[in-house]
């Protein structure tokens, strides 16, 4: 068991080796000299190392289990254990940095899938598809649009919950009178459209008014929570606007009607990222409909005179639950206040004769509220006591699979009723698959590679997309950092990425190969995953393009992931370089691009580590980029030992109190082996020796330079601080103490003991505290996430760190020599995970603890 582990205790070249121990007798007098003055450096550098290590011992008082060193690991029977300064005076000690090479296959617990699961297979009648009972004609929707919408935007018939909203929020109906609204429906049913058609049909007749013009001002404000959101948001507005402003028979434009319409009815986009100045031009030439995020609406609404908003008829609240959870309340607060002051104080100067407004306005149509969610937590319901007066309530209930009846999809109600009822259906769309894989921590990324090959290689045609949810900014960058750099073998192919030279190739083992000049050369001329890259390809997934998104990225490099992950829209050639052809994509990314995001066909999100904040409705959001407007879809979710309970956990959350009487939602378990297998191939137990040909290879990354190692430990520190806010009622399943550190490590592909990441980590912090961020971008990343452990790469680390060929070569030697060991115990009935333990545990869980919590 112990030759899966070498510990290698950090200590210095200059520890007195056996060689010098005693006193030299005999020889020349100048070696004895020699001998005596070597002796003496070691001695003091000995005494510097011990002092450490008594450091070591006071935050760490529970003793190392199983350490081994150098000179253990060419013995077969393992030693006993011996605490950290033990080894660390022994004068066998090795002269290697801390390390620890383990086996992938060894000393995992026993994982035990539930045996009697109730797969619900997903339905064959997808809850968020298009209804075939019903039409957009028959809902009110005005010809133009009608025809718009089925000839340009391939949308013939109405989702559930247009077929429910329109009736209510359509001018032309009877139920016209302006109340504000509440709309509620599962991800990807087409809430978009549901408000946006009833706000163009409403606007559009102004266009026959001969005063009609854009100066007119904003007539309806449409908020979302992020820039992304906002900017989508804004393209479908655009793509709606683009219809033809007269009847398809009326080739000459001679009808009456349409004569007359013009394109005053333009949209606009705020959401920083431009000057001031610039927004002020457009805000002053006039933006009819008006996309934006908060904060830059305030802004404008209070400093910005030309700004003509009194007008406004329509305020769309898109994705409310996340603006309240990004803390937007006073911000909206302030925006309701602002529209009213605007609103009063242009009718003002109407009735004083002061007005430069046309007249024939009708001042006294009261603005109309929409507030937009696909889940309602508490915070949206005090959200809509703010904002919504007497609003409607108007929910898609689901279709069931055999009523062939025409559903009951109206639901109207008082808010709080709605609410009550509302609040037990957290329910994802009926096609979706979901499906979880309990893996060993040790085992994390190597599943993760394995998930993601499989996922592809089903997508036989190519274009498969894949969204994979990372907990924080650090653990993207590294993970889109290692999966754009590692390679198979030794000396393989560069990573290809979309910016210049990689300055960290010429950093680390290779630096002082000056004489290799051919290899400077060749090096200088790498690619470089630089700092603004968002695409890199991927050695290990061949044809596939791996890109990143986190609320840290400049505003414009984050549309850039997102164009280029999202691919060309229908029918837009692609330009033969691009990598966005026909190749597949994955995207790294962290929940900020939970909600509310429409990228066209992805096949399946990956939660590689399930929500932190947001439990279920965060989960059922995220699951809720794939399996859009009736498609399919699967979402896994990579779960540890200590997390299994989990999948019961949210089950019960998502189905709620319906849950006693029908079961509508469940997780399947998929066994890790399956896994593995489908993605590494061959026979029988062969996956296991190329799982750890993976895993050393993405080793191999983090050893290659100081910049690599320091990201790896970033993200490994910053995973941890984000793990540590899981909300107290999620501690039974997520708690750090829960965690195998060592284990953890090895799934940031690190070979060292936690205790020197943290020591390293902790030293780094204190130099590069610039790093951390406070930008409001930041802030919709995990909130644990803030890169204080100094997870930003900041040029070279102070770390050491093994850069010895041999050295690693030895540690793979042995780490393939245990998984074959491991292979032929299975086949003599063992099995792949042992529960022991014990493998080492080096850190004491209170200090970790008060680490990740910023308090060491
Ligand atoms: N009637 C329809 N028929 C077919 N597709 C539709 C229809 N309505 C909307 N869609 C498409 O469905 C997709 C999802 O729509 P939308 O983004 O509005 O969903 P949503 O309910 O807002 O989801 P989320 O809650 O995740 O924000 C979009 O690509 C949209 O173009």
């Amino acid at each position: 068991m112990d030759d899966d582990l070498v510990l290698n205790l950090a200590v210095d070249d200059a520890l007195p080796s056996r060689k010098f121990a005693g006193k030299q007798k005999g020889g020349r007098w100048t070696d004895r000299l020699k001998a005596k003055r070597v002796t003496k450096r070691k001695a003091a550098h000995e005494n510097k190392f011990s002092n450490v290590q008594e450091h070591v011992e006071e935050i760490n008082p529970r003793p190392a289990k199983r350490v081994r060193t150098e000179d253990s690991r060419s013995q077969k029977q393992p030693r006993p254990a011996q605490a950290p300064s033990a080894a660390g005076k022994s004068s066998a000690a090795p002269a290697r940095p801390t390390q620890v090479i383990s086996s992938l296959f060894t000393s995992n617990p026993k994982i035990e899938l539930p045996t009697s699961t109730p797969s619900i297979k997903p339905s064959a009648k997808p809850s968020n598809a298009p209804v075939d009972f019903s039409t957009f004609e028959g809902l009110g929707l005005h010809p133009f649009l009608v025809s718009h919408l089925s000839n340009k935007m391939n949308i013939k018939r109405p989702t559930a919950i247009q077929r429910a909203s329109l009736p209510l929020m359509l001018p032309t109906t009877i139920h016209s009178e302006a109340r504000d609204v509440f709309l509620q429906s599962q991800t990807g049913s087409g809430k978009t459209m549901s408000y946006l058609l009833p706000i163009i049909q409403d606007l559009l007749p102004l266009s026959s008014q001969s005063y009609i013009d854009r100066s007119i001002g904003t007539l309806a404000i449409i908020i979302a929570p992020t820039r992304e959101l906002a900017k989508q948001i804004s393209d479908v507005v655009e793509a709606l606007l683009k219809m033809r402003l007269r009847a398809e028979n009326d080739v000459n434009g001679e009808s009456e009607n349409s004569t007359r319409m013009t394109r005053w009815l333009v949209s606009g986009l705020l959401i920083g990222g431009a000057t001031r100045t610039h927004e002020k031009a457009k805000l002053r030439k006039g933006i009819p409909i008006l996309v934006s995020t908060p904060g830059r609406l305030l802004d404008h609404i209070q400093n910005t005179a030309s700004f003509n908003v009194g007008k406004c008829q329509w305020l769309v609240l898109d994705e409310a639950d996340q603006l309240m959870e990004l803390g937007f309340e006073e911000t909206i607060t302030g925006i309701l206040k602002g529209l009213e002051g605007r609103r009063r104080l242009a009718m003002n100067a109407v009735e004083e004769g002061k007005s430069t407004e046309v007249g024939g306005w009708d001042w006294d149509k009261p603005r109309r509220t929409v507030l937009c969610s696909a889940t309602i937590r508490e915070s949206v319901q005090k959200l809509a006591g703010t904002a919504l007066v007497n609003p409607l309530m108007i929910k898609a209930t689901e279709i069931d699979k055999d009523d062939t009846s025409i559903p009951d999809l109206l639901s109207k109600s008082s808010l709080e009723q709605s609410n009550q009822a509302s609040s037990t259906a957290l329910t994802p769309p009926s096609q979706l698959s979901q499906k979880y894989v309990i893996a060993p921590l040790k085992l994390r990324l190597v599943a993760l590679l394995a998930l993601l090959r499989t996922l592809i290689a089903q997508g036989s045609g190519g274009g498969t997309k894949i969204i994979v949810f990372i907990s924080c900014t650090d653990s993207v960058d590294f993970h889109w950092n290692l999966l754009g750099g590692a390679h198979m073998g030794s000396d393989g192919n560069a990573p290809e990425s979309d910016e210049e030279g990689d300055s960290d190739e010429s950093e680390g083992e290779d630096e002082d190969d000056s004489s290799d000049a051919g290899k400077k050369s060749k090096r200088r001329s790498q690619k470089k995953l630089s700092e603004d890259a968002v695409e890199a390809k991927c050695a290990l997934l061949p044809d596939v393009t791996v890109y990143r998104l986190h609320g840290s990225l400049p505003t414009a490099t984050r549309m850039r992931a997102l164009k280029g992950f999202a691919g060309p829209k229908d029918g837009k050639k692609v330009p033969a370089q691009s990598s966005s052809s026909s190749s597949s994509s994955v995207l790294l990314c962290t929940s900020v691009a939970a909600r509310g995001l429409d990228l066209p066909l992805v096949k399946a999100v990956v939660q590689y580590d399930l929500p932190t904040e947001g439990g279920p409705t965060e989960y059922v959001h995220r699951i809720g980029r794939t399996a859009r407007a009736g498609k399919g879809g699967e979402a896994w979710s990579i779960v540890a030992p200590s997390e299994a309970e989990w999948a019961t956990w949210v089950v019960d959350k998502m189905q709620g109190e319906e849950s006693n009487n029908s079961k509508k939602v469940s997780l399947s378990p998929v066994p890790l082996e399956t896994v593995l297998q489908n993605g590494f191939g061959g026979k029988g137990k062969e996956y296991e020796a190329r799982a750890t040909e993976v895993q050393l290879a993405f080793e191999r990354w983090v050893l290659k330079n100081s910049k690599n190692a320091a990201l790896a430990r970033g993200a490994y520190l910053s995973h941890m601080r984000a793990y540590a806010t899981h909300p107290s009622n999620e501690k039974h399943m997520f708690h750090i103490r829960h965690l195998h550190l060592g284990h953890l490590a090895k799934s940031f592909a690190l070979r060292e003991a936690p205790t020197k990441v943290n020591a390293s980590m902790n030293a780094k912090t204190k130099g590069s505290q610039a790093s951390s961020s406070t930008s409001k971008s930041k802030k919709r990343d995990a909130k644990g996430s803030s890169s204080k452990g100094g997870a930003k790469p900041s040029g070279k680390s102070k770390v050491t760190y093994d850069s010895d060929s041999d050295y690693d070569q030895e540690a793979e030697i042995r780490m393939k020599a245990v998984v074959r060991a491991q292979g032929r115990l299975s086949k003599k009935g063992g099995t792949m995970m042992r529960t022991d333990t014990s493998e080492f545990q080096v850190m004491d869980t209170n200090y970790l603890e008060k680490l990740v919590q910023g308090h060491s």
